[in-house]
């Protein structure tokens, strides 16, 4: 029996733990099957050999399980999606939480006076706010067969469902008054262009809506336990020039506090709405951050924004920072192809960041169409062996004299030593693949008498320090309003996102049931194979 392993967790504890080495398994599996059920849900699907579909259902959740032989499994699916994708409100907590019309408008009038104390008047007629029942398609594809290439099916016979998720924006009530906010912004985990772009944002909406207590929490989670580190007051002043370079003006950090200590420190600083900018790991402390809110009765409402230049967070078009970091890392890609273009039997290897998804490998090698072998953590492959990678720089090296490699940092992490160590956060500390293609590189050419100029460039920390391109730049504004709207709104424990070109609000828990990978069968990974032409390696 195959077993289709595609369980997500969609558990919201306080102690969320991502499954950080689970993926290896998963990988491997969907890889060897060329097939990808739909990641959602706790369902777990298993094909008999007679091709018939039974249904499983994980511990974690089984009121989750779907029965696919039951003629209303469909609307029940649909029924429990909406469950799940419902996006928690403060009147969850707080039933008689009162709302108010919305201090943010869209139509502003120049006040006559040069007195701004009290805002610019609104323009009562219209306001442009978005319906609380408006939703947005997940998924748009309508795949007939299981076996299209890069389908997402929750049945066997990859039966249509509409999923619709929370439509993001300002609403016409909320429910926080502006003058008793105090809002406070963190950044956690990487850099990531765009962070500071998303600071600002988030700033000036606030201002809008008539928030006048911001401020920044210095170096992530730390900043609300560390002695000496002091909070930053923020103001559209402050923020005014900051998207102009890279980095977090905050700072950001790895590690921290106990969540229970946030909370504490949040309450003692009287901090109400709080903006978390950060990845996955991030995502899993501002949700226990905002359960904790709960078990305590405080009216808090907790909204992240996703940052990860790796783009492995689940469900979204895409995280800022990551066309930035595809853009840059074409400077590397080229200096490799330049270098190893001018030499005599040159190889170029540049390493990309992806921890344990190679977005950014596979799209700035379909970018640069520089790039004869693409290497990334989902796709296994061989160094060594007649369908090894060395081989196939050999064929490269006697028919096109150079060759350029691009290698995500999480891949090939089976032919590296492992270093059992972990950073404060919990993340694995890789080992360096990069250096050890090098090496095995020049050593196989020796060793075969073909001379070879083996070139490696590591520009890892350059392509995640840089300043947020036009497009990311949009992309951080978007979210950083929308992040403000949603706090405003009554909302908690949610994250800001975009699907199919629109903005919408998802539940954290959703979004890092496990980090996203790229799809071995997908159209763009297929894509990246004809650019680069590059074989299996296995
Ligand atoms: N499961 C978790 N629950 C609560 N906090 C977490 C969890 N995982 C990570 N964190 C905290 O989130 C912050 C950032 O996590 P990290 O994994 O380093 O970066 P990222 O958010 O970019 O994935 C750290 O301060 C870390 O302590
Ligand atoms: O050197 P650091 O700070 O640990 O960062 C390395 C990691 O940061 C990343 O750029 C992003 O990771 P996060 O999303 O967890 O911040 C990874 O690609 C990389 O493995
Ligand atoms: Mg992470």
């Amino acid at each position: 029996m195959e077993t289709l392993s595609h369980t997500i967790t969609t558990s919201a504890s306080p102690k969320l733990r991502l499954p950080r080495n689970d993926n290896v398994h998963r990988r491997l599996l969907r890889f060897r099957h060329g097939f990808s059920s739909l990641n959602l849900g706790t369902l777990r699907s298993q094909r008999s050999t007679s091709g018939f579909f039974k249904v499983e259902c994980s511990q974690q959740s089984s009121k989750n399980c779907i029965d696919f032989s039951d003629p209303d499994w469909k609307s029940k699916f649909q029924q429990d999606f909406e469950r799940r994708f419902n996006i928690p409100h403060i009147t969850d907590t707080f039933p008689d939480a009162q709302s108010f019309p919305s201090t943010f408008c869209l139509r502003m009038r120049t006040p006559v006076t040069e007195d701004f104390a009290e805002g610019y008047p609104s323009d009562e007629e219209w306001h442009g706010y978005i319906n609380n029942n408006d939703r947005v398609l997940l998924k748009v594809i309508h795949y007939s067969s299981p076996t299209s290439a890069g389908a997402e099916c929750i049945d066997p016979n990859c039966t249509w469902v509409e999923q619709w998720v929370h439509r993001a924006g300002p609403r016409e009530k909320i429910y926080f008054k502006p003058e008793e906010v105090k809002a406070a912004i963190v950044t956690c985990g990487g850099l990531c262009p765009g962070l500071n772009d998303v600071i600002r944002q988030i700033v000036i909406t606030l201002e809008i809506y008539g928030v006048k207590n911001i401020v920044g929490i210095p170096f992530g989670y730390r900043g609300f336990s560390d002695k000496g580190l002091t909070e930053m007051p923020l103001s559209r002043k402050v923020v005014q020039n900051i998207h102009l370079s890279g980095g977090s003006l905050l700072g950001v950090s790895r590690g921290g506090p106990s969540v229970s200590d946030i909370v504490t420190s949040m309450e003692e600083r009287g901090i109400n709405m709080l903006f978390v900018l950060g990845g996955n790991g991030t995502h899993a402390g501002a949700n226990a951050i905002h359960n904790e809110c709960r078990k305590r009765k405080l009216k808090v409402a907790v909204v992240g924004v996703p940052k990860t230049i790796d783009n492995d967070i689940l469900l979204m078009d895409k995280t800022f920072g990551f066309d930035t970091a595809v853009e840059e890392a074409q400077r590397a890609i080229n200096s490799a192809y330049i270098e190893a273009h001018s030499a005599y039997h040159g190889i170029g290897v540049v390493k990309l960041m992806g921890r344990s998804s190679g977005f950014i490998a596979m799209q700035s090698s379909l970018a640069s169409g520089q790039v004869d072998i693409c290497l990334i953590p989902e796709v296994p492959f061989n160094l060594h062996g007649p369908h090894g990678v060395l081989r196939h720089l050999k064929y490269l090296i006697e028919t096109k004299g150079s060759a350029v490699v691009c290698v995500a940092e999480g891949a090939g992490q089976n032919l590296v030593e492992k270093t059992n160590a972990t950073d404060a956060s919990g993340n694995v500390v890789l080992g360096d693949i990069g250096v050890r293609i090098q090496q095995e590189t020049k050593k196989y050419f020796k060793e075969i008498g073909i001379p070879a100029d083996v070139k490696y460039i590591d520009p890892t920390y350059m392509i995640r320090a840089c300043r947020a391109n036009a497009s990311d730049g949009i992309l951080c504004t978007v979210l950083g309003q929308n992040a403000v709207h949603g706090a405003f709104a009554g909302y908690s424990g949610i994250t800001v996102g975009i699907c199919n070109t629109h903005y919408v609000y998802f539940p954290i828990p959703e979004v890092i049931s496990h980090p996203r990978e790229v799809d071995p069968n997908s159209r763009m990974w297929h894509r990246c194979l004809t650019s680069t032409g590059q074989p299996d390696f296995i």
